[in-house]
């Protein structure tokens, strides 16, 4: 089996990838369960696919194990259902030694991850994560968090698992719109931090649907450059910060739309390609780089452009994101591939360069509406 660190002091913890994730869970997690009760929570497609089997493996190793499921989708992520959550845990007599199990897709994972953040001030929390998404990105770093109407995970904490278990098996059930998601945040990995990964997926995005070993390596390779960066700054006071390249659109394009138009994946795939071609707009990148993001984004079957939402409402949500400074928008912007810096623009600027995008890139076929799943 093998594994990856994440290397925070008292907080470091493992990330298994291991075959047979779900009937093996008891034996792996054991000692990252302190106490006797456990809570899985789960969503309404991953239950009866894998929810009822973890379950019964837990209770047969002599575990008290309840389970909650949320209705799937990004329209959960919220605090009523986090309230939800909280008298659900103090119905099952959750305590300070009880371990709170996320089984699921990102939504899963952040509001598992804050409830368990929150809860009786806090009680510990493992990821099993059964997306691409999550697999790659959001079981690992500790962000966790809901959404507001108008703001994406405006309302969130940092508080890490205790170890994440990660079986690409599980992804044979993925809906395909779903998978394609995943590889908007594996592309970004290559943008921000390794050239050669980028080259790499260049050549090898269409095989990552076909290929469990080019996908496992896939998967490795992001949570190994993930975990890097989270080391390094696990409260994103600088470098950190990177992990967002795409989402200053992306996450206003997700909540503009109303959430759950596009997934998040799609939103931050249109939100990269959007923020390079910003970085070209202000001089720090080629124009033939811009090309071989938006081509790479592109091949691996992801919107670059949505439809139907203003500049100004665009702007105003942009204005809500965390990493702004003085009310004036941030963006993690590619000076080359595998390299980028945090920038400060201001909104006369992104305006005029919204319009000057508009105008310049709009053609009907590019325009598109969420890819179907
Ligand atoms: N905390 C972080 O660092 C971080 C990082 C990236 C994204 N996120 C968050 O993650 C969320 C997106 O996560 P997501 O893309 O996994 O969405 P999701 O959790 O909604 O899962 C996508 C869909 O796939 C289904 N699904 C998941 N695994 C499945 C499987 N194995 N078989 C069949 N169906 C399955 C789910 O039920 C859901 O319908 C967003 O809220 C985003 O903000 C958080
Ligand atoms: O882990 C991080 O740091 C990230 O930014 C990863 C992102 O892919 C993820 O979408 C995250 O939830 C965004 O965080 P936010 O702080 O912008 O809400
Ligand atoms: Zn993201």
């Amino acid at each position: 089996m093998e594994k990856v660190n994440v290397p925070l002091g008292n907080r470091t913890y493992p990330i298994f990838f291991a075959n047979n994730v779900i009937t093996d869970a008891s034996r792996i997690l054991k000692p990252y369960v302190q106490g006797k009760t456990v809570m899985i929570i789960t969503d309404t497609n991953i239950d009866p696919l894998y929810g009822q089997t973890l379950q019964s493996t837990l209770k047969s190793e002599g575990f008290n194990v309840h389970k909650i499921v949320i209705p799937a989708g990004e329209k959960s992520k919220t605090l009523e259902t986090s309230e939800i959550l909280y008298n659900r845990c103090l119905e099952a007599n959750l305590d300070r030694t009880s371990t709170i199990i996320s089984l699921g897709g990102g939504v899963v994972g952040d509001i598992s991850g804050f409830v368990a953040a929150t809860y009786m001030r806090g009680i510990d929390f493992i990821q099993v994560p059964t997306s691409l998404l999550a697999q790659v990105d959001s079981s690992v770093g500790g962000k966790v968090g809901v959404n507001l109407p108008a703001a994406k995970n405006a309302v969130g904490a940092f508080h890490q698992p205790r170890a994440v278990l990660i079986d690409v098996s599980l992804l044979k059930t993925l809906p395909a719109g779903e998978f394609r998601s995943g590889l908007s945040e594996i592309i970004k990995y290559g943008v921000i931090w390794d050239k050669a990964f980028f080259d790499w997926l260049e050549e090898n995005i269409d095989d990552l649907k076909k290929d469990d070993d080019k996908l496992q390596y896939a998967v490795i390779q992001s949570c190994r450059i993930k975990a890097e960066i989270v080391s390094q700054d696990e409260r994103e006071k600088g470098l950190r910060a990177i992990l967002n390249f795409g989402h200053t659109i992306g996450h206003a394009i997700e909540s503009a739309a109303g959430y759950g138009r596009y997934t998040h994946g799609e939103a931050v795939a249109i939100g990269q390609v959007y923020e390079s071609s910003l970085a070209v707009h202000t001089g720090f990148l080629k124009q033939q780089n811009a090309h071989k993001i938006k081509r790479l984004i592109q091949n691996a079957g992801l919107p670059v452009d949505y439809a139907d939402i203003e500049h100004e409402c665009l702007i105003e949500r942009m204005l809500y994101d965390k990493k702004n400074v003085d009310t004036e928008p941030v963006f993690i912007l590619p000076m080359d591939i595998g390299e980028v810096k945090k920038v400060k623009i201001s909104v006369d600027n992104v305006r005029r360069f919204l319009e000057r995008a508009r105008e310049n890139t709009l053609n009907p076929n590019q325009a598109a509406n969420p890819v179907s799943r």
